[in-house]
């Protein structure tokens, strides 16, 4: 059976923030702000995961209410969320992700963050593909105030019949 979940996420950029995306620390003079480490990117793959599933979303699991998830390691996160997909006998299929940023450049990091990705999700990283774009300067994204992503999953599960 194959099964496919969408995410999108956005956080925003403010000073006194590190700016963790993928799993991975980029060095830049603004950070992403959130209840967790607000990495925008692993967020749409753990909500997209959890689409495929038909188990809802990263807030229904993880509430930015409680406090057990202030600063959250969002890639710890990512690793209970594939424990469930694995419990539901899942594998990966795929990902393919999307970083919406006019700043930093993510090119240089983007290896890195589909190594990290690819560990938590027990997958190869020819499994995994990560794109950025900017928007031209146009709308929040082009004039850095935040940093948008969107994360498409294909979960395989063999069903014998
Ligand atoms: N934050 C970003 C945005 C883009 N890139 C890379 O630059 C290419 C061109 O971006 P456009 O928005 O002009 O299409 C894009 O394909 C990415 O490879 C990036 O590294 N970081
Ligand atoms: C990750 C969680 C939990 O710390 O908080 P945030 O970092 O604010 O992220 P968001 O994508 O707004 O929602 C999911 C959360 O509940």
């Amino acid at each position: 059976m194959i099964r496919v979940g969408q995410g999108f996420d956005v956080h925003q950029l403010v000073e006194g923030r590190k700016c963790i995306i993928g799993g991975i620390e980029i060095p830049y003079e603004k950070g992403l702000l959130g209840h967790s480490d607000a990495d925008v990117l692993l967020h749409t793959i753990s909500d997209a995961i959890l689409g495929a599933l038909g188990m809802g979303d990263i807030g229904k699991h993880f509430p930015d209410t409680d406090e057990a998830f202030k600063d959250a390691d969002s890639y710890q996160l990512l690793v209970q969320v594939w424990q469930l997909a694995k419990e539901a006998g899942y594998k990966l299929g795929n990902i393919d992700s999307t970083i919406i940023a006019q700043k930093p450049k993510m090119a240089p990091y983007i290896p890195a963050m589909v190594e990290r990705i690819a560990q938590a999700l027990e997958a190869e990283p020819s499994q995994v593909n990560v794109k950025a774009t900017t928007t031209e300067q146009l709308g929040f994204t082009g004039r850095g105030e935040g940093i948008a992503s969107q994360s498409v999953v294909c979960l395989i599960r063999n069903v014998l019949s």
